[in-house]
């Protein structure tokens, strides 16, 4: 049977044509508003429609129908009920780093193999997620820390149930891959998932900073790449970058998914209670300051990380950058506020 045009069954599949024509490759495309109208498949619809777009189905002969197999058997292993890490984000992660990856600096920096794998890398990164942090399975001695060691508990989980899946009946998307490029999608992919362990981010960044200081030397061209360590930081931040990027799309769509993200902080903290554990920072109903943890994650985390990935692409970047900004003051205007009105 041929799959439908946009991957899924939908009725509303021509406003969801219409959508992606208009915002597929834009900044800030309403991805909830995807999830509806693609009938709450909008990781499946997201990764075919931009493997179409990017025509990998005919350059990595890919079948249709084996593509929506796989990709709704990760959908399907995305937990619905967790408010945040559910396929949503992941269909949100795919398509940002879809739009990092058309930046004008980066054209012809990456290999179609290279961005098969970034875009692959995104779908699945967070797929079967429990809803808690791996601190909260180490803590409990999950079964997931133990098969991990406590390395990368999560991350390493995320990677395994993805490349498994691949061997279901008619989930082989690789089929027609020749084997070294089997093989070095599969490492490609296990390095970026890693590296959106948040332990990883120091380090990370501290390369992304090393290499614009390089670029700027080397007169403000990338395309002197030719290490695989090199593209590999690259493609490793980008994918962090998209994993941090809830900051940085406009305000209606952060807003969401920080109602998403603490609903399952305190979900956790709920569950750390239960269990008479340290409750988590920021995983307490009672005492989060919402918009003041935005504002230290802003400019702690994900503006230090915004303003190396913008002098990276410049100057492509920049209205996104921005667009933090003004969610920055957003946030410290409201926690101040919240703060007066608390006083009174
Ligand atoms: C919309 O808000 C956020 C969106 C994303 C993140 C965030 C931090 C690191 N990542 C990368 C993945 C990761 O490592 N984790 C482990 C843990 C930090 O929980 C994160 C959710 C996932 N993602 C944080 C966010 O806000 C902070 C957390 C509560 C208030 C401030
Ligand atoms: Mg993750
Ligand atoms: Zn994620």
């Amino acid at each position: 049977p041929i799959p439908p045009r946009l991957g899924v069954e939908t009725p509303h599949a021509d406003e969801l044509s219409v959508l992606f024509n208009e915002s597929l490759d834009k900044w800030g495309i309403d991805i909830f508003r995807v999830d509806q109208l693609s009938n709450q498949h909008p990781l499946v619809t997201v990764v075919f429609s931009i493997f179409e777009k990017r025509d990998f189905l005919s350059k990595f002969r890919l079948h249709p129908s084996t593509l929506v197999n796989y990709f709704t058997g990760i959908e399907e292993h995305y937990k619905k009920d967790n408010p945040y890490h559910n396929a949503v984000h992941a269909a949100d992660v795919t398509q940002s780093t879809h739009v990092l990856l058309n930046a004008a600096s980066l054209v012809n920096v990456f290999s179609d193999l290279e961005i098969l794998a970034s875009i692959f890398a995104c779908a699945i990164h967070d797929v079967n997620h429990p809803g808690v942090t791996n601190q909260f399975l180490i803590n409990t001695e999950n079964e997931l820390a133990i098969m991990y060691n406590d390395m990368s508990v999560l991350e390493n989980h995320h990677c395994a149930v993805a490349f498994k899946l691949l061997q279901e009946p008619n989930c082989n998307i690789l089929k027609h891959l020749d084997d070294s490029q089997r093989k070095q999608l599969r490492k490609m992919v296990i390095d970026m998932v890693l590296a959106t362990d948040m332990s990883k981010h120091m380090s990370l960044l501290a390369d992304l900073k090393t290499m614009v200081e390089t670029k700027k030397v080397a007169g403000g061209c990338l395309l002197k790449l030719d290490n695989y360590s090199e593209k590999m930081q690259i493609m490793q931040n980008m994918v962090h970058c998209a994993d941090l990027s809830n900051p940085a799309k406009p305000l209606p769509l952060s807003t969401q998914w920080v109602t998403r993200v603490m609903e399952e902080f305190f979900n956790q903290g709920d569950r750390e209670k239960a269990l008479g554990l340290p409750v988590s920072p920021m995983c307490c109903r009672e005492t989060a300051n919402i918009e003041k943890s935005q504002v230290s994650f802003i400019d702690f985390i994900v503006h230090p990380l915004w303003e190396a990935w913008t002098e990276l692409v410049h100057p492509d970047a920049e209205h996104i950058l921005s667009t933090l900004e003004q969610n920055r003051d957003h946030y410290s205007e409201l926690s101040a506020t919240r703060e007066a009105e608390e006083q009174q």
